[in-house]
């Protein structure tokens, strides 16, 4: 469980939301009122290949923010550094972060979690073997999944199983997933893998979630429905990061984007004035031509409202 104790700061006006991100310095690295993640100086290199090269980022706190960039920026090496899952090249050399003002330099992913940041997972194949609520008993844990046996025996297991499993079957109901809590995670649609792997994360009661590719493989009826639960999750005070390639995603839900390329960040701003500017283009430009940085109408709220129509269609065919 998060042992952080920090009120949570609620942004659900959009108009105060819009208000508080111009204030922003719109920049690389730019500084905010009240960053709940500080980076500083942390580079990742595989061999010759530079992967992150971050000088300094901050992250604001209650709002939702995008991490976007062409494949191979290092959003996802990124992602992994900041939770524990990767160590630095830089470590012990000027390499720091810390969240709610805590160093989170030397911290394995578990007390990461506990500290209150957690990241979602793509379902791996073990997980998928396994039923939607074991996966959230085990998302207690703060475990990615990989290391089964060590969460297994973790003592929480036994001493606060029927506590940890009415958690588990709350998140199940507000994402829709408790009919299938005894399926097996693997049997999942794409949309449905998406909110079991975001309901999983929340079993720690995160302060900050961060997302990977929410979207990836969740087909249009389902997009509504996990565009609503990542705002209700901000709504409730929630701080949401997340790396995202539908750029009708980003523009439609983030408050503000952060641009990564070649492992540096490059720009940050609200969604059009960073999709308008000549460096992310270039950017996106330079690694594939045909990219696609969702500037046109698609989501208006006429394609929202459809959207929503359907899904509530799909809902009562399984009702
Ligand atoms: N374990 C690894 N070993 C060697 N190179 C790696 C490793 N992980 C990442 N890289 C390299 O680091 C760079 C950044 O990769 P990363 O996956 O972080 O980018 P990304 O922005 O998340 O890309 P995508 O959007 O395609 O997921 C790439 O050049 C990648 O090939």
């Amino acid at each position: 469980m998060s042992e952080s104790s920090s009120p949570r700061v609620v942004h659900s006006d959009p108009a105060a939301r819009r208000a508080l991100v111009e204030t922003f310095e719109a920049k690389a690295g730019g500084s905010k009122p009240d960053a709940i993640l500080s980076v500083d100086n942390i580079t990742r290199s595989f061999g010759g290949i530079t992967a992150v090269d971050v000088e300094h980022l901050e992250v604001e706190r209650g709002i939702i923010t995008a991490l976007i960039g062409p494949n191979g920026a290092g959003k996802s090496t990124f992602f992994n550094l900041i939770t524990g899952f990767d160590k630095p090249t830089s470590a012990g050399k000027g390499a720091q972060w810390s969240f709610e003002g805590k160093s989170l330099g030397k911290t394995s992913p578990s007390k990461v979690a506990q500290a209150g940041m957690v990241r979602t997972f793509q379902l791996t194949k073990a997980l998928n073997r396994m039923t939607v609520l074991d996966n959230m008993m085990l998302g207690a844990t703060g475990q990615a999944g990989e290391n089964l046996l060590k969460a297994w025996i973790k003592p929480l297991w036994s001493a606060q199983e029927r506590e940890v499993e009415a958690k588990a079957k709350d998140l199940l109901q507000r994402f829709k997933l408790l009919e299938k809590k005894d399926d097996y995670a693997g049997s999942l649609s794409g949309g449905q893998r998406k909110l079991l792997e975001m309901a999983r994360a929340l079993m720690t009661d995160p302060t900050m979630i961060m997302l990977d590719e929410p979207m990836a493989g969740v087909n249009p009826a389902l997009t509504q429905s996990l565009l609503g639960h990542i705002q209700s999750l901000r709504d409730e005070g929630m701080t949401v990061l997340f790396v995202e390639h539908d750029m009708h995603m980003v523009r439609h839900i983030s408050d503000w984007v952060v641009v990564m390329a070649e492992g540096k960040i490059v720009a940050e701003g609200t969604a059009d004035v960073v999709m308008s500017n000549p460096a992310v283009i270039d950017a996106y430009l330079g690694a594939h031509h045909d990219a696609d940085l969702g500037d046109d109408a698609l989501l208006t709220d006429e394609t929202m409202a459809q959207l929503a129509t359907e899904v509530q269609k799909e809902e009562s065919a399984h009702e």
